[in-house]
Parts: C-alpha cells; sequence; structure tokens
C-alpha cells in the first residue's frame, strides 16, 4: 500500500482501539481500573508495566475474552466489551504462552488455521516467507525452540492479514537475533501495511525502539502516555542548584514551573529545558541566583521507575 493510500485510511478512521474507564475487578482485586486509551490506525502503542501490572487482563478484554466489571472496549469500531464480535475476522491475537499442535508440521500447523479462516491457499506459504520459517516449514512443532515456536504463533496471529495485531509479551522468550527479527517484521507491518499494533511488554528498552506511542501501566492504572518521539524530551531534565533552595522552589512554582527532587531542584518539560537562560534570569531577579545549572539526561529504567514510583506515592 502507499503512503497516500496509507494516509486516507488513517484520515478519518475510527480509533484502532479505544478503552473507555475500563476495569476489572476480581473479589478485592482490582486488576485494571479505569483505564482509558485510544490508539490511532497504523500506531505502534505499546502497554509497558512490570508484573502484575495488568497488562493481560487488559489484553483479554480487548480481545472479548474476559468481561469488564467496569466501562467499556472498542476494538475496529466494533463494541467488544458490549459483545459485538464483528471485528474479529480484522484482528490476529497472541495471548500468553505460545500453543501448536506439536505433531503437526510448522506448515499443517499454519493449514489448520488458514482452513478455519477459510483462506485461499497459498496464504500459507506467504506468511511462512514473511516470518523466515522456511527451514522450518516441515519440522513438527514439538520440535522448534522456543522463538520458533514464537515465530510461529505470530505467523498464525498474521495468516489473514489482519489490520489490528494484539500481542501479549511478543518477544517473551526470544534470543537477542529473534527480537530484532519480530521488531523488524512488527514495523515493517505498521510501516507498510498500515498494520495497527497494540503489544504489552515489560521490556523498556524494546518498547521504545519499537512503539510508535508508550502507555505506562501500574497496579491497573494507566500512569502516562507518551510520544514515543517525544520521549527524549520526557527523559531530560533540568537540575537547578541554589543557596537558597527553598526560597527557589517558590519563586519557580509562582512562575509556573513544576519544582521537583529532593536534593536539588528538578524541572521536567519542554520550558525547563528549552530555555534554562529563563530559568536562570528569573531566580537570579528573585536573589537566589543559581549555583549550579544542568540539562541531566535520565535513563529510560530510572524514569520508569520514577513514574511507577510517583504512581505509588
Ligand atoms: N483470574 C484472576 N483472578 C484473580 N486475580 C487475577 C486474575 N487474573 C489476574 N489477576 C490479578 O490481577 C493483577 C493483574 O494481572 P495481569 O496478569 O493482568 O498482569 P500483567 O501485567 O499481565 O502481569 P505479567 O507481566 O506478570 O503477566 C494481578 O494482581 C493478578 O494477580
Amino acid at each position: 500500500m502507499n503512503t497516500d493510500a496509507l494516509d486516507a485510511r488513517r484520515a478519518g478512521a475510527a480509533p484502532a482501539v479505544r478503552t473507555t474507564a475500563v476495569s476489572k475487578r476480581y473479589g478485592d482485586v482490582v486488576a485494571v481500573d479505569e483505564v482509558s486509551l485510544s490508539v490511532e490506525p497504523g500506531q505502534i502503542y505499546a502497554l509497558l508495566g512490570l508484573n502484575g501490572a495488568g497488562k493481560t487482563t487488559l489484553i483479554r478484554m480487548l480481545l472479548g475474552m474476559i468481561a469488564p466489571t467496569g466501562g467499556s472496549a472498542e476494538v475496529l469500531g466494533a463494541h467488544v466489551s458490549g459483545g459485538d464480535r464483528s471485528a474479529w475476522p480484522r484482528v490476529g491475537y497472541l495471548v500468553e504462552a505460545p500453543v501448536a499442535y506439536p505433531e503437526l508440521t510448522v506448515r499443517e500447523n499454519l493449514e489448520v488455521v488458514a482452513r478455519l479462516r477459510r483462506l485461499p491457499s497459498g496464504t500459507v506459504g506467504e506468511v511462512i516467507d514473511r516470518l523466515a520459517l522456511t527451514p522450518y516449514a516441515d519440522r513438527r512443532a514439538r520440535a522448534l525452540s522456543m522463538g520458533n515456536l514464537q515465530r510461529l504463533a505470530l505467523a498464525k496471529a498474521l495468516v489473514h492479514t489482519p489490520e489490528l495485531l494484539v500481542l501479549d509479551e511478543p518477544v517473551n522468550g526470544l534470543d537477542p537475533a529473534g527480537v530484532v527479527e519480530i521488531r523488524t517484521l512488527l514495523a515493517g507491518l505498521a510501516r507498510e501495511h498500515g498494520v495497527t499494533v497494540f503489544l504489552s511488554s515489560h521490556l523498556l528498552a524494546e518498547v521504545a525502539r519499537l512503539a510508535t506511542r508508550i502507555g505506562i501501566i501500574h497496579r491497573g492504572r494507566l500512569l502516562q502516555e507518551v510520544d514515543a518521539a517525544g520521549l527524549e524530551a520526557h527523559l531530560r531534565r533540568l537540575s537547578v542548584s541554589t543557596r537558597d533552595d527553598t526560597a527557589a522552589r517558590a519563586v519557580l512554582a509562582a512562575a509556573g514551573f513544576a519544582p521537583q527532587g529532593e536534593g536539588p531542584i528538578t524541572l521536567t518539560g519542554t520550558r525547563a529545558i528549552e530555555r534554562p537562560d529563563e530559568v536562570a534570569a528569573l531566580l537570579a531577579e528573585a536573589g537566589c541566583p543559581p549555583v549550579r545549572l544542568l540539562v541531566e539526561e535520565e535513563d529510560l529504567e530510572a524514569y520508569f521507575l520514577r513514574v511507577v514510583g510517583d504512581g505509588d506515592a
């Protein structure tokens, strides 16, 4: 599909995924807590969270595998939470550990899926090719490595060329080469075929490389969403020290900055990062000039832990 056609397909299209205050409660456990998010067609949206954050539960609700206890979920315009399964033929998914018929070969496993979906012959060969499974096509699934089993599972999710792919931890169990391969494949699907990808992961660095938008989920709550393109700005912050940090904090807060940090004052946001001179002038005028002013770059892990830590506070 060319870029114009892709843009036309995306323009005015309903969000590929939309949740409105969707929640899932198991007794006293709130697995997903009023999550509202929207994923535009062609985006690669990554739900990032620690173990137990609620990723799988949210994905299962999107796929209609479990019903929310509150709110709603829509997939390709269909109200999944209301029981509408009409988007099904346009969705591919991979949830939990990959499963395959162990005694059937890779090709036979895919032929079963193709037959169930009433797909034309030839589809299986294409997907085998696309996922670099050709050398293993005639191997029984039980003899596959974990990585190849995962690749077969992805092939099953892709065999009907879905518009939306929903993947729970898609690179789990893959070696570094496998991770790169899957990343390249997913990025290509989104870029060249306009496929929307909604995935979950706890692998921060991987997500940062692949996703166009990232949602951080913790204890069931969506704490923050950032565009991958803007991630760098989120990672940068201005660190300021003065001889009277208490007074400086008050001056900065009054000027609309949001000073953070226990020791040196930390300012985030483009205004502070792009105009440290403005911050310096402001503090100098108020009689507490900076003795140290530094734009620092936080590493991804530290950033994630800070967001999650703020969510716990
Ligand atoms: N069927 C269930 N019954 C009770 N509690 C559940 C059930 N399913 C999930 N939970 C709880 O809901 C919370 C979220 O679980 P979920 O599996 O969605 O997290 P996750 O982010 O996918 O974690 P992981 O990365 O470990 O798979 C956890 O506290 C979990 O114990």
